[in-house]
């Protein structure tokens, strides 16, 4: 199967919350909550991908982020390259542009939502971390 390769930004708001969205019921891993982000385009550079997917997605952009975590995941139907990144700055105010309803968390709340299988590594290395 092709690895389909994602970049997936972790938000944070300066304070310690992060910011997660809501996958649409009907797409791939539907319904469970995720760090906003989407694939890599062919010839992309992943940071660029991560700039456009957080304009798309959130309509804010991105001016500093940060390799944190690379995750491959195979899920029954899909292999996944997970490039993590941490936001650390950021101009705009997140909205949900595709409809998906977003909410701040503070690390600790992380482990009250659901979130695909692959995020289990992403959340202990966001908790682990002293900023982001
Ligand atoms: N964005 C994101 N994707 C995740 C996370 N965890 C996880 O397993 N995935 C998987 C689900 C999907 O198979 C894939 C991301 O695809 P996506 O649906 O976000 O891609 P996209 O934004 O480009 O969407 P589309 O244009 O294809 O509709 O990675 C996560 O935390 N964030
Ligand atoms: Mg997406």
């Amino acid at each position: 199967m092709d690895v389909v390769h994602v970049a997936v930004a972790v938000i944070d708001d300066g304070d310690g919350q992060i910011l997660i969205a809501r996958r649409p019921d009907h797409v791939h891993q539907g319904g469970l909550w995720e760090f906003p982000g989407g694939k890599v385009e062919p010839g992309e550079a992943v940071f660029d991908a991560l700039k456009r997917e957080v304009w798309e997605e959130l309509a804010i952009r991105v001016e500093a982020a940060e390799p944190l975590i690379e995750i491959r995941h195979d899920y029954p139907d899909k292999c996944v390259l997970l490039d993590v990144w941490c936001v650390n700055r950021f101009t705009g105010v997140p909205s949900g542009n595709e409809g998906q309803p977003l909410c701040w968390v503070s690390k600790k709340q992380l482990a009250n939502y659901a979130f695909p299988e692959a995020n289990q590594p992403i959340i202990e290395a966001v908790v682990a971390k002293i900023s982001c």
